[in-house]
């Protein structure tokens, strides 16, 4: 077993042992039926003995079917509790490690695999956990009471017992390994067959526009036809593992059933004794046979352990664990040597950043794609820990303040805010969950909010779908705004918010975030000439490094790179930045 599930398992102990307990106390009393079954039967048929006689073991018989019925209804409970518990918490884990693990985790995994795996995966561990563990240990002890029980009638079945039980462990060790590779090829069609799905819902405006949408239906129909492929090899290993238990078991009942034959004719074993074992025998095999079906129908959980575990044991996107916190965060924020490289990758997406930004300063980042732009405002969100050197609040490295904190100082505005499903008002409290109407409305005003706001037939509390549908992205931002004006927090980090709007649109909301700005420290990263303009000093940066840093009047007389910039983006579009900026930095 998983060692990381028997952990889990263990935490539920008690409860597993009661419900091991109700096996037991079941095949105990398979047992006594049988004993009970035996004398009644020898009695009325051979003896020839009236109701009267046997009236008093007809009750006990009754007795222990209402008893057995009992303990299987107790032991399903306990054994369904005992998943679920074990379910509950681990979903509550891998929540919670997918959150504390943060966006840049999300980004490198496959989302609609880490879904399958949350929803689908954590639901299979129940036929896992409430059926097959409770099993196991069921086998080992229900048998080797009856075992005992049957030395004790008659050691001839006891030895045929004994010789004929290894046999049906081994083949299903055997057909077991097969079961087991066979399971996991299932799953991971499974998980590809959700991370295709979820990307093509989520791409599905570029593939109707690139007329890819044909050719994507049929990937979905080939994963689904080979995620059909291994559903039936491994339910075709299923169906063999029970027809051979089923055959084993068989064989070995026949054994028994001949030998006590042989003997009952010369009346070498008495009747009732030979009843007795051959009411007992097919209990002995039952358990080995029930693990076997069991052992298949827990496959799937326990393939999907696996890889529960593997995202709960995976080191850290290096959160930090730092607990300190500052009066205020009128410090310069100092990076000091910072390279930071991304697990799978063999270039540092950040090399060697040595730069100050004082308290109120708002500095714009230019430069290419693949820059690092944005892996360095991961960095100062703490979503990551630089790989190598230090981002200090002063003297106070960032790995060392409470993250929770540090992220109260921080208000964050990308290209794509994102409004969650419920409404206006809840989307905005998210920023400030103690927010007075005023401090609501006063937000509204500073990000220009209000007037579509109050436009909305509900106001606030218009209720809003997943995503923000039915909202523009002028409209998307001016809200993301309201947050951070709501969250007042000191540092504001941004990936240009206006990126995606029109011009017009974007003077409009350029005005509104300037005074978001005001007396606070920014790093903004602009797409825009024209945004870059607009702040205090600019770092120029290409392919992870920090290649020119300067107020604007510095970088525009100095013949560096700046230079070439703002020429290629006269002559020609923000294109033309960027392509001047790359074959500059080539050049360098
Ligand atoms: N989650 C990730 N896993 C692995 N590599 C990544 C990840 N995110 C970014 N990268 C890589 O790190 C480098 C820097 O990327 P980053 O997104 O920081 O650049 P950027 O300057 O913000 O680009 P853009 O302007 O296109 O957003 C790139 O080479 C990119 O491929």
């Amino acid at each position: 077993m998983n060692p990381r599930l028997l952990k889990e398992v263990k935490s539920v102990r008690m409860l597993l042992g009661l419900v091991v307990l109700q096996g037991v106390l079941s095949g105990i009393l398979i047992i006594f039926q049988a004993y009970d079954l035996a004398d009644i039967v020898n009695r009325v048929y051979l003896d020839h003995q009236g109701f009267v006689h046997v009236e008093h073991t007809i009750w006990s018989l009754l007795v222990i079917i209402i008893a057995r019925a009992l303990l299987t209804l107790f032991g399903e409970t306990g054994a369904l509790s005992l998943a679920t518990k074990i379910q509950a918490r681990l979903r509550l884990q891998l929540s919670q490690r997918i959150l504390d693990a943060g966006p840049l985790y999300v980004n490198r995994e496959q989302t609609g695999e880490l879904v399958n795996t949350v929803i689908k995966g954590v639901e299979d561990l129940e036929p896992y956990l409430a059926r097959y563990i409770p099993q196991v240990a069921i086998t080992g002890l229900v048998p080797t009471i009856i075992l005992i029980e049957a030395f004790v009638k008659d050691w001839i079945t006891g030895v045929i017992l004994l010789v004929t039980i290894p046999l049906i462990p081994f083949f299903m060790i055997l057909i077991g390994r097969q079961a087991e590779s066979k399971t996991q090829k299932q799953w991971e069609m499974l998980s590809r067959l959700s991370a295709h799905f979820l990307d093509v819902l989520q791409g599905l405006t570029t593939l109707k526009l690139l007329g890819q949408s044909g050719h994507q239906a049929q990937g979905i129909e080939r994963a689904s036809d080979e995620f059909r492929r291994a559903t039936m090899a491994s339910l075709r290993i299923a169906f063999l593992s029970a027809l051979v238990l089923e055959m084993l078991a068989s064989l070995s009942m026949a054994m028994v059933a001949v030998g006590i034959g042989l003997r009952l004719i010369p009346g070498l074993i008495s009747f009732q004794t030979s009843f007795f074992l051959l009411v007992l025998v097919p209990e002995f095999y039952l358990p080995w046979r029930m693990l076997g079906t069991r052992f298949h129908d827990g496959l799937n959980g326990m393939e999907a352990a696996k890889r529960i575990f593997q995202i709960l044991d995976a080191p850290p996107l290096a959160e930090s664990h730092g607990t300190v916190r500052l009066e205020d965060v009128d410090h310069p924020l100092v990076f000091d040597q910072v390279s930071f490289r991304y697990e799978d990758r063999e270039q540092s997406a950040i090399e060697d950043i040595r730069a100050v930004v004082h308290p109120h300063e708002r500095i714009a980042i230019v430069g290419p794609s693949g820059a690092g732009k944005s892996t360095l405002l991961s960095l100062v969100m703490g979503f990551a820990q630089p790989s190598q050197g230090t981002i200090r609040l002063g003297t106070i490295s960032l790995q060392n303040l409470d993250l929770l904190w540090w992220r109260q100082q921080i208000s964050f505005l990308t290209q794509n805010p994102y409004i969650f499903s419920g409404t206006l008002r809840d989307n905005l409290l998210m920023a400030n969950p103690k927010a007075s109407e005023d401090q609501l409305e006063y937000a509204l005003e500073m990000s220009g909010a209000m007037e579509f706001v109050k436009m909305l037939p509900q106001g606030l509390d218009t209720y809003i779908d997943e995503k923000g549908r039915g909202l523009s992205g002028g409209q998307k931002q001016r809200l993301a705004m309201a947050r951070a004006f709501l969250k007042d927090a000191p540092i504001v980090l941004m990936d240009e918010p206006t990126a995606n709007l029109d011009p017009e649109t974007e003077s409009i909301l350029w005005q509104y975030l300037e005074k978001l700005l005001e007396n606070r420290t920014a790093l903004v990263v602009a797409h825009r000439l024209s945004t870059a303009r607009r702040l205090d000093k600019i770092w120029v940066m290409n392919q992870g490094r920090l290649v020119q840093q300067g107020t604007l009047r510095e970088l525009e007389t100095s013949h560096g790179l700046y230079h070439e910039l703002t020429r290629a983006y006269r002559a020609s579009s923000q294109e033309g930045l960027y392509a001047a900026l790359s074959q500059h930095a080539k050049t360098l």
